[in-house]
């Protein structure tokens, strides 16, 4: 097997924020003599790059809740794929040449978290893009094999789309949707949209979606067949909403998967639901939020939450090959890494329209 020494590179690149907000392009590692993987490690070129709504969190706001700030220069991006150029000779199962999905997790592998295969819980995780751990948005990675997940021939952009469905995919899991369950997702944001297409292969009927935002809504319409839309407005009260889902449903629906973690949001699912629904929460938000708990009481409403995912790839994949959930549509712009900048912008800007946007490399 070749070595990193073998492989011509070019600069290496990386996407950074810092504790002052800014967004930059900058030389990063490994470089050089670095590039050569360690044992266990292979060297990727990463290729394409998601970005996704906590990369523009740490950089807009420095932190996601009060444990994951940024407080150095820091490296974004864990939604990416690539193709393995230089391999560890102590690594067996992956070639130069094979393209690879990575898998942000490096969880310790000892814990009772990890031994029980819920490795998301791990508490010595260095998670890639939560601070202070760098980030794939960049040309170069080394990067254990064990989490680089081989896709075959798939596309890059679909291999970096799969850590949203493995969010997505880790939400339907916890939310236990079956065959026939009335599901409703509150935020047509990529997350929401990947979980409506999630929820429609494993038979939710109907299908509800909610959003602020009417071309958000539009957008969930044409990619997921037979959903339903509520457009929220701002103020609105969260019974209203409540109401305005069922009547969009017909009923009042068992399963609500919310993906705004807004309050407002996370309520109106809440009174949406049937006697013993279950509302499963992705979206992330404040750090302490009201809920309706006498109303969550007398209706024993189940609350789930949702920490990342664990040991959801393969899934993903299976599911993205066979065309079972169709992630096709998704990526609405697409920039090159030179102008990650400009990508930066446009995911965070509501008006331009953006659902997935791509940073890609050749
Ligand atoms: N729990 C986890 O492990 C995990 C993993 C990934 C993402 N997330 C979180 O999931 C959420 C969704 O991610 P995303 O990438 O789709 O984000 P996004 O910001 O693109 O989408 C959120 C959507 O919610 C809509 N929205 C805002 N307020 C609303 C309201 N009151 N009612 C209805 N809709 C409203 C927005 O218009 C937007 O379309 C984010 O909070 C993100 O940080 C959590
Ligand atoms: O780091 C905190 C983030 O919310 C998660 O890691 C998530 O974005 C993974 O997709
Ligand atoms: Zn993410
Ligand atoms: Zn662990």
């Amino acid at each position: 097997m070749a070595t990193a020494t073998a492989v011509e590179t070019k600069e290496n690149l990386g996407v950074f924020t810092n504790p002052q907000h800014d967004l930059y392009i900058a030389q990063c590692s490994p470089a050089g003599d670095d590039l050569a993987p360690g044992p266990g490690e292979v060297l990727v070129h990463v290729r394409a790059s998601g970005i996704c709504g906590s990369d523009i969190h740490f950089q807009r706001h420095g932190r996601v809740g009060p444990t994951m700030v940024v407080r150095e220069e820091h490296i974004l991006g864990h939604e990416s794929s690539g193709v393995v150029i230089a391999v560890h000779p102590s690594v067996k199962d992956l070639a130069i040449g094979d393209r690879v999905a990575l898998e942000g997790s490096e969880p310790c592998h000892v814990c009772e978290e990890c031994l029980h295969g819920k490795y998301n819980g791990c508490p010595q995780m260095l998670f890639k893009s939560t601070p202070p751990v760098p980030g794939f948005l960049r040309r170069y990675v080394k990067q254990k094999a064990q989490w680089c997940h081989k896709i075959g021939d798939m596309s890059y952009e679909f291999g970096a789309l799969l850590e949203p469905l493995c969010v997505a995919l880790a939400g339907i899991e916890r939310a236990g949707v079956k065959l026939g369950d009335p599901v409703v997702v509150c935020g047509a944001g990529p997350i929401g949209i990947i979980s409506a297409l999630c929820a429609r292969a494993a038979g939710a009927v109907p299908l509800v979606i909610t959003d602020i935002d009417a071309n958000r809504l539009s957008f969930a319409e044409k990619v997921v067949p037979g959903i339903r839309t509520v457009l929220v407005k701002r103020g609105e009260k969260a019974e209203e909403i409540g109401e305005n889902i069922i009547k969009a449903a017909g009923l009042r629906p068992s399963i609500v998967i919310e993906c705004t973690g807004v309050e407002s949001s996370v309520s109106a699912g809440i009174f949406s639901l049937k006697f013993g629904g279950v509302i499963h929460v992705i979206g992330v938000g404040a750090d302490y939020q009201n809920l309706p708990f006498m109303h969550l009481s007398v209706n024993e409403i189940d609350i789930r939450l949702q920490y990342r995912y664990a040991n959801t790839w393969p899934r993903a994949i299976r599911l993205v090959n066979s065309g079972l959930v169709d992630v096709s549509s998704l990526v609405t712009h697409r920039f090159a890494l030179k102008e990650s900048v400009e990508a930066f912008k446009t995911a965070s800007d509501v008006k331009s329209g953006a659902i997935k946007v791509m940073i890609l490399d050749e």
